[in-house]
């Protein structure tokens, strides 16, 4: 299975780093797992309806880019599903049964995800009605994706 995923910004804080390099290292016995870094568009504070349009729009144009036919596509967000652990790792066993290896997560920018991304979306998934920053977003979705794969290899991980 090979799983992308795909973040808007560069990383800078150094204890999210490591976290990221823990979890990448942990999924290596799972799954082929890479992250892409878009870039973002410089946003200053005050910004229009239509200002902020184009900024998710240029970031998305990006993200799009990295999306191929082949891959289900999973975009995180606010207002997305809501599902446990298991049900996620059930919905990453059944695309492999169904033969969709290739699972792309991703996760927008401080604006959010412009409206073309959200419909190339084949799922919006959502891990609670608060919003987080989107640079941690990263490490806690590893995180639950490494706990599904333990889940669905039914090998012991701390609850
Ligand atoms: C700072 S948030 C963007 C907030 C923006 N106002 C919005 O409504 O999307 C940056 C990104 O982190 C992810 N994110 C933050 N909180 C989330 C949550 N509770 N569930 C799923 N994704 C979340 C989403 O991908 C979001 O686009």
């Amino acid at each position: 299975m090979h799983i992308k995923i795909i973040a808007v910004g560069k990383l800078k804080e150094k204890y999210l780093k490591q976290g990221i390099e823990e979890y990448m290292k942990r999924l290596k016995g799972y799954a082929k797992v890479d992250l892409t870094e878009v870039a973002d568009e410089h946003a200053p504070e005050h910004l229009s309806e239509a200002e902020m349009a184009e900024v998710k729009r240029k970031e998305g144009e990006r993200i799009l880019h990295h999306l191929p036919q082949d891959t289900y596509v999973i975009t995180l967000e606010i207002n997305g599903k809501m599902l446990s652990s298991e049900k996620l790792a059930a919905t990453i066993d059944e695309l492999a049964t169904y033969g969709k290896s290739k699972i792309a997560f991703v996760i927008g920018g401080s604006l959010g995800l412009s409206e073309a991304v959200q419909k190339r979306s084949n799922m919006a998934l959502s891990f609670s009605k608060m919003t987080f920053p989107h640079q941690l977003m990263r490490l806690i979705l590893l995180e639950q994706v490494y706990r599904a794969f333990k889940i669905n290899r039914g090998e012991p991980y701390h609850k």
